[in-house]
């Protein structure tokens, strides 16, 4: 449904020295850098697949996804959605696709949500009959029918949310792309926004693709995710193989009977106190060392973790992984 090949995208950014003697040279002599969004990424997304896009503030997330809405042009590569090149703009593809921006409201301000939805039934040719149908359901699923009849202005972030959600697929999208969609909501909210796109997903099988700072949504929703930085995929694979693929230890704690000295270990011990003690060992030796472990010290419990997957994503993120 979404294949992307090889696309880049640079912006030409002004740059001028600080103070005022800087804006007047700004004047005369303009400097120009070209700041490289998106580097030549490549990628596809399947019918039914709600993919995660993760990324630092400025890694370029929400250009590919503008990008891939037609939004933006790309410097270079190739894009289709549906078979559509999407910055050509055709209605066919337009009609096919919804782009939702937690962070900017979409729908008409001043004007009830219900008035809204009806002039985006105009905009879609969506037959009266389904219109209603659906525009019950949809308000019923996120719990908001009573709040169609006032002004989206006078709406609380949740419900406006939730109002910009029912706009963005009432037409039956299928590709879909979900840029914060949860964004300053509380843990309601942002629950009912994730079970009602899980609905979507379950009754239409789009392709998805989603960005958010929330690991919430991505573990709700993601089974794949792409993390970018600096314009570049990282890392393109299921969420749960991200640890394996980057931690090479497993944190084994264990909790004592009696108090011990710390014991002569061939592994880092992270943290150690009477009857505790915290050890790093490499992931392809933990049976046998933790087996070493049970016989040789006086064990009264016993846990293994994985190191978190937020940590895992927020080190690739900074480069240190
Ligand atoms: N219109 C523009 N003109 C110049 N530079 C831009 C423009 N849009 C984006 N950029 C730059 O491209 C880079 C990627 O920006 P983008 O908005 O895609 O990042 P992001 O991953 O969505 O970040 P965030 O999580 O903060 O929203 C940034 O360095 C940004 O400053």
């Amino acid at each position: 449904m979404i294949e992307v090949r090889n696309l880049k995208k640079s912006f030409r950014v002004h740059v001028k020295k600080p103070g005022l003697l800087g804006s007047m040279r700004s004047l005369f002599v303009r400097n120009w850098v070209e700041k490289h969004a998106l580097k030549g990424v490549s990628f596809n997304v399947e019918p039914g697949e709600i993919v995660g896009l993760l990324g630092a503030n400025g890694a370029g997330k929400t250009t590919l996804v503008k990008t891939l809405a037609g939004i933006v042009y790309p410097s270079d590569g190739d894009v289709k959605i549906l078979g559509h090149v999407p910055w050509e703009r055709k209605n066919e593809f337009r009609r096919q696709i919804a782009l939702i921006m937690g962070q900017k409201a979409q729908l008409w301000w001043d004007l009830p949500a219900e008035d809204c939805f009806l002039l985006l039934r105009e905009i879609y040719s969506i037959p009266r009959q389904k219109f209603h149908d659906k525009l019950n359901f949809l308000s019923e699923t996120l719990g908001i029918t009573e709040q169609l009849n006032i002004q989206i202005r006078r709406l609380s972030l949740g419900e406006r949310m939730k109002m910009e959600l029912i706009a963005a697929l009432l037409h039956e999208p299928r590709v879909v792309f979900l840029d914060e969609p949860t964004i300053g909501l509380d843990f309601t909210a942002q629950k009912a926004i994730r079970d009602f796109i899980l609905q979507y997903r379950s009754q239409h099988q789009p392709a998805m693709i989603l960005t958010s700072h929330y690991m919430e949504d991505i573990k709700a929703l993601c089974k794949r995710i792409i993390i970018i930085r600096e314009g570049e995929f990282i890392y393109d694979g299921p969420l749960q193989n991200i640890v394996n693929t980057y931690t090479k230890h497993k944190i084994v704690s264990l909790h004592l009977e009696k108090e011990i000295s710390p014991p002569n270990i061939p592994h880092e011990i992270v943290a150690a106190e009477p009857q505790f003690l915290k050890i790093k060992i490499p992931r392809d030796q933990v049976a046998p060392s933790v087996n070493s472990l049970l016989q040789s010290l006086p064990v009264a419990d016993l846990t293994i973790e994985e190191q978190a997957i937020e940590d895992v994503i927020e080190a690739l993120f900074r480069g240190e992984m």
